[in-house]
């Protein structure tokens, strides 16, 4: 498969003068066009600042970073903002929708900020609308909307831009049991669909299940890795299960 993402020796370091923390010791890995790959480990094992240093939300302190061959380590400050508008798309723990604006101008708002036109913004929309399955809800506001709806809105409007790669942080930490399935449901079926490569930060095992790999971090490097292979979603959280009791149980895993 073609290699999508290439995460080479990066090294992140914060603070200075005595204060030295070093979240990132030096990771590579690759991960593949249309992969569902999941990142868990413990507490502080630097699972968001790798998320924030792949989407250049911030800065790696040393080694590269390739999306689809572009190292965005090497970008300048507005080619980098370009990038991350139109090539990866993001989805939150909190949803982080705009409370002004209805369920469609949501999604819509990331394609008229790169000057899509309407006929063409509207078919993204609706494309996107409908592959999370809320093509009903588009003019309804974020507060008329349920945890689950909100999250889904919010995977739509990540979709919506057609990027390189989806990163989701935690995406379902603030949903019940049955948002959680429907969001993952969304997200395999996209994957499975259409190809689209999706990174997953989690510290649930049940979410992890319904991801194809599993990168697991301890102390800013890779500790361990699972695949799926040919099992079961049920036989691979079991396996998901012992590393992580491996790995510091509660402290890695919310499931
Ligand atoms: N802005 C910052 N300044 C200084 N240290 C930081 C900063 N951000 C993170 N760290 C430190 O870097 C390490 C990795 O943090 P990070 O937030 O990436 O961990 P995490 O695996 O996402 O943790 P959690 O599961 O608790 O969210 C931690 O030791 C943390 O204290």
């Amino acid at each position: 498969m073609e290699k999508l993402l290439n995460v080479s020796e990066v090294e992140k370091i914060y603070g200075g003068r005595g204060r030295i923390t070093k979240a990132l010791g030096g990771i590579s890995f690759n991960i593949a066009q249309g992969e569902l790959v999941g990142i868990m480990g413990p507490s502080g094992s630097g699972k968001t600042t790798l998320l924030n240093c792949i989407s250049a939300i911030d800065t790696v302190t040393t080694g590269h970073i390739y999306i689809d061959g572009v190292d965005i380590t090497n970008l300048k400050r507005n080619q980098t903002a370009q990038f991350r508008r139109e090539r990866i798309g993001f989805v939150f723990q909190e949803f982080e929708l705009i409370d002004t604006l209805t369920a469609y101008e949501n999604i819509a708002v990331a394609l008229a900020i790169g000057g899509r036109n309407y006929p063409e913004l509207r078919t993204l929309v609706m494309q996107a609308a409908d592959m999370v399955g809320i093509g009903d809800i588009l003019q309804k506001y974020p507060q008329e909307l349920s945890g689950g709806q909100k999250q889904r809105v919010a995977a739509a409007r990540a979709l919506a831009v057609q990027p390189s790669i989806v990163l989701a942080d935690e995406p379902t930490g603030a949903l019940d049991s049955h948002a959680a399935k429907m969001i993952l449901e969304s997200f395999s079926r996209i994957n499975r669909r259409l190809g689209v490569t999706i990174l997953m930060v989690t510290h649930d095992a049940y979410a992890a299940s319904w991801c194809s790999r599993i990168l697991f971090l301890r102390d800013g490097m890779i500790f361990s890795e699972l695949n799926k292979g040919k099992n079961d979603r049920k036989t691979f959280f079991e396996h998901i299960m012992e590393v992580v009791s491996v790995l510091g149980g509660d402290s890695v895993c919310a499931g």
